[in-house]
């Protein structure tokens, strides 16, 4: 096991998956800073999924950028990922730094206010390989983040403070489903980074 890991982010599921949670790993000045070019210099766009045979387009925003032109399938749409911005390929290696783990490609997801959330799911895809890392930064407004084991349907939840970093690894999305739920309370926008590995 990684003693840095180990030490500075302890694991914050009991059971069949591994979530470090290394909490603000930049100042609150720097966190702001990002916050604001992220959310004007990245090609935000509506989420769009075929549910049930049914074109949705979704209130989240989202983009997608990788290391090269990767297209991407996941809710039956096909995504074309953009080249890194300046400041996303400083945030990934800031993330590689501490983590100890390398990304190809980040999936970027805009919550305006607290009613947009993002439902259950486990990162899964094939195109993720299995029980690859995925690294989780948070911007912007802190918001809860909810884990739920597949079986025993235990429930694990933190905040996600404005500047932290989450890792998700091990066997975490084949046993555990996460979500970020709505809230009524919160009206300021959130910006959450995810980087991935893509495997062709
Ligand atoms: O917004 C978050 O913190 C999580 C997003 C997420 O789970 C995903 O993009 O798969
Ligand atoms: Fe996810």
């Amino acid at each position: 096991m990684d003693l840095f890991n180990s030490t500075f982010a302890p694991n914050i599921l009991p059971q069949d998956g591994i979530v470090n949670y290394y909490g603000q790993i930049m100042s609150v000045k720097a966190a702001q800073e990002y916050t604001i070019q992220l959310l004007n210099n990245i090609a935000w766009k509506n989420d769009e999924a075929i549910i049930y045979g049914k074109h949705i387009i979704t209130k989240r925003k989202v983009a997608w950028y990788a290391d090269s032109n990767f297209a991407y399938t996941y809710s039956k749409i096909t995504r074309e990922a953009l080249p890194w911005t300046a400041e996303l390929l400083t945030l990934k290696k800031l993330t590689e730094e501490i983590t100890q783990k390398t990304f190809n490609s980040c999936l970027l997801n805009l919550y305006q206010t607290g009613e947009e959330g993002m439902a259950w799911h486990s990162d899964d895809e094939k195109s993720l390989g299995k029980d690859t890392a995925i690294a989780s930064l948070s911007f912007g407004a802190e918001r809860k983040f909810a884990f739920k084991h597949k079986k025993t349907q235990e429930k694990v939840e933190l905040f996600l403070q404005n500047g932290s970093l989450l890792l998700m690894h091990g066997a975490t999305q084949t046993n555990w489903l996460h979500r970020l739920p709505p809230t009524k309370k919160i009206s300021l926008p959130r910006v959450n980074l995810t980087f991935r590995t893509i495997v062709l």
